[in-house]
């Protein structure tokens, strides 16, 4: 996986649409040498055949005049030749290099395959059937589009390289599905047949031999003299015959069962926890925190106080967010995962963002939200990481983790553990996207210019196994936070009381 990678922001994305802008101009540009070609060519057909009639119809009076007949030998010499070499030489040798050189910011295979990951994590996570994700119908909401037979044949294809044969042969039959209402356009012909086969293939993989059986007398009702179909339907009747199994030794993970009910991780991205009848959590004006508070009390609501977590409604403004993600698009990089291990960052499948980095006093309003920070939290920053600002592309995620160190982490720190996050959100997210806290019970939807901020430390210092939490994968939008990572050394002295 590279730092390139494309669909892990909506902000990369956008390079995207301009580099196909490029190639759409390219291809009319290729269709506007053929057509220049098309009218040499006609236009020469009319006069050939023009000049060729008049001779046929009086075919002696016209050989006899030495002009006629001098130009018919001269032409039929040169000029059919000259025909010939005018069509050996090559249309759109420009276009394609200009393609070719384009090949090197378009995406990979990799990340065709991450784009494909990232679309069945939304399928598992929501739960959502593959006909309604291919025809646009996400968690409940009708979209305006849907996804072409090449779009679920790949991830047909791309899930089954990567073993997972029931949800591959969902896509699959989707592909036919499709393949019986629309035609593909040339060149991009996909062979029905081809198709079929290809979900017999799978079938066996899960073990259901019959149907394979049947999808392959299906396509040779269409060709029933292709021979490898022929030889499919052998091969699957000999199987059948002598009961032995194609298929491959499934893992056992019950988590691939399609019918499964959900996990606490998956509940709480799809808004399914109880909502808390805890009394304690209410909203406020917080105006002591710091000094500064009693001019500019921020919107507190209280979320949980096991660990403590609260949320400010409004602490950023929109000109500051702008401006945030300005300051941000164009340094956003793959995000990556500290490994002890290895002892360095890796960039990894569980964390699917892409950030940037920014020191404390980068600019005036890197000042102002550390400011603010201190406001919402009452902690000392100085020995506490950058402002990272995220932006989650096609299903970004990050997977359940916690924020304090290990034990490796710890001890090679010298500013102490991360005793508190604080997660601004700078968009609304249309679909998806939050943040959930599985061992609590608690879902954070995102919501432009709120931030949620919670301890990762109990009293004692020690890390609080409850902060456990994730990002959902998006569903639909373009996610945007600025996280803190607050360290713990510098509250030596200043360190507040705990909410209790
Ligand atoms: O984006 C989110 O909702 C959570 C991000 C997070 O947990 C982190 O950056 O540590
Ligand atoms: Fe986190």
């Amino acid at each position: 996986i590279e730092e390139s990678s494309h669909c892990t922001s909506v902000a990369g994305m956008v390079k995207l649409l301009e580099l196909e802008d490029q190639l759409i101009e390219n291809l009319s540009d290729y269709a506007n040498e053929l057509e220049k070609r098309l009218e040499t060519v006609r236009r020469s057909i009319d006069s050939l055949r023009l000049e060729n009639q008049k001779a046929r119809s009086s075919t002696v009076d016209y050989l006899s005049n030495p002009l006629n007949s001098f130009s018919l030998i001269r032409r039929m010499n040169r000029d059919w030749v000259i025909w010939q070499l005018f069509m050996e030489d090559p249309v759109g040798v420009t276009q394609a290099d200009k393609i070719q050189t384009l090949r090197e910011e378009m995406p990979t295979s990799t990340d065709v395959e991450e784009a494909v990951t990232a679309l069945d994590r939304i399928q598992i996570t929501y739960g959502l059937k593959v006909e309604d994700i291919a025809s646009g119908y996400l968690n409940g909401k009708q979209y305006p589009i849907s996804v072409t037979a090449l779009d679920s044949y790949a991830m047909g294809q791309i899930l089954f390289d990567q073993g997972n044969f029931i949800r591959a042969s969902r896509w699959i039959y989707q592909t036919l599905t499709w393949m019986e209402s629309f035609k593909l356009p040339e060149p991009f012909l996909l062979a029905k047949d081809e198709v079929r086969t290809f979900y017999a293939e799978t079938l066996l993989k899960l073990n259901e031999k019959a149907d394979a059986l049947k999808v392959v007398n299906i396509a040779l009702t269409d060709k029933p003299h292709d021979i490898k179909l022929l030889v499919k339907k052998m091969e699957i009747e000999a199987l059948i015959r002598t009961g032995t199994s194609n298929q491959q030794p499934q893992p056992k993970n019950p988590l691939s069962n399609p019918n499964r009910s959900p996990t606490l991780y998956e509940m709480g991205c799809r808004g399914m926890y109880p909502a808390s009848t805890d009394s304690k959590l209410v909203c406020r004006y917080n105006s002591t925190t710091t000094p500064f508070l009693t001019l500019a009390p921020l919107k507190m609501e209280i979320v949980g106080l096991n660990p403590y977590m609260v949320i400010y409604h409004d602490v950023l403004s929109s000109a500051e967010i702008d401006e945030m993600k300005e300051m941000a698009t164009p340094s956003l990089k793959r995000a990556t995962v500290y490994k002890a291990s290895l002892g360095k960052n890796e960039v990894v499948k569980t964390r699917t963002s892409k950030v940037a980095w920014f020191p404390d006093s980068y600019n005036s309003l890197t000042l102002r939200l550390n400011a603010r920070i201190h406001d919402m939290t009452g902690f000392d920053l100085s020995g506490s990481e950058m402002l990272q600002l995220m932006n989650y592309g096609l299903g970004g995620h990050y997977d359940k983790h916690y924020d304090f160190f290990n034990a490796t982490e710890k001890s090679s720190s010298l500013t102490g553990d991360r005793i508190a996050t604080v997660l601004f959100y700078m968009s609304d997210v249309e679909q998806g996207g939050a943040t959930v806290f599985p061992n609590i019970y608690k879902t954070v939807y995102p919501q432009r210019g709120t931030a949620v901020m919670w301890y990762n430390l109990k009293d004692d210092g020690q890390p609080d196994e409850q902060t456990l939490h994730a990002a959902c994968p998006v569903l639909v939008g373009s996610k945007w936070v600025c996280n803190k990572w607050i360290r713990e050394r510098a509250q030596f002295r200043s360190r507040p009381c705990l909410k209790k």
